[in-house]
């Protein structure tokens, strides 16, 4: 299995106290899988993806990647995972300002010692990014900086990919050519991949559907 929660509980405090946002929530994902993650805003989505990646830790319950309890993991363990087996597209996309956008592409596949040119190529290509790669994130729209950090997490090849609502600044003709580049990935490596989305459409496209409540998942 290449992501496994169980019974994991998390909260945060709010100045007054501890607000629970995930109460026992256990799901696997298996290799080759898709799975949408859904719910309102503030329901736990991302919070969640960052548990996942080992980013945050889950104060109950267990987080499995790749077979390994991340609880059990130290700080370094768990950077040397997501270097080498999870990619991560965050909401805030994180690009490395001083570099150009052709070397943010490729920033996380040379990390894992997987940098593929003519993969790369394909992938730029793909999001319509090749007229972009000399310039710095700087001078990019919100919807081409989200392009980059998807074609990152791409020319990784990581085993997971966690995306944060990867098409959320994106027009429709552009969200599906990321979820088609995103499904290829699946299809040519055999990665997991979970998706938080507000997209009914993405959703539909993936195999299974998870909705965040009340922070339990249905
Ligand atoms: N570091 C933190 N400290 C305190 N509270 C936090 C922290 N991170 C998240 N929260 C709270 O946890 C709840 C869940 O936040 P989270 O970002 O996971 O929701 P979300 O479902 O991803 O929302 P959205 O769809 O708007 O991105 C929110 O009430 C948020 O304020």
């Amino acid at each position: 299995m290449l992501l496994e929660f169980d019974g994991v509980q998390k909260s945060f405090s709010d100045g007054e106290g501890r607000v629970p946002v995930l109460r026992d929530v256990s799901f696997a994902l298996a290799e080759r899988r898709t799975l949408a993650l859904t719910g309102e805003s503030g329901s736990g989505k991302s919070t969640l993806l960052h548990i996942a990646a080992g980013l945050e830790a889950a104060e109950g319950g267990s987080v499995r990647v790749l077979g390994r309890a991340l609880e059990d993991c130290d700080d370094r363990a768990r950077a040397e995972m997501r270097r080498r087996d999870i990619a991560l597209v965050f909401q805030q996309f994180n690009l490395i300002p001083s570099l150009t956008v052709g070397a943010n592409v490729g920033f996380h596949a040379r990390l894992a010692g997987r940098f593929d040119a003519g993969l790369v190529d394909t992938i730029v290509q793909a999001l319509g990014l090749e007229g972009q790669l000399d310039k710095y994130p700087e001078a990019l729209s919100g919807g081409q900086q989200q392009r980059v950090a998807i074609a990152r997490a791409l020319a990784a090849q990581p085993r997971l990919l966690l995306a944060d609502e990867p098409t959320g600044n994106l027009d429709e003709a552009t969200a599906d050519k990321v979820m088609t580049e995103m499904l290829s990935l699946v299809a040519r490596t055999g990665a997991g991949l979970m998706v938080v989305t507000h997209s009914s459409k993405v959703a539909a496209g993936m195999d299974r559907q998870l909705h965040l409540s009340a922070g339990q998942l249905s």
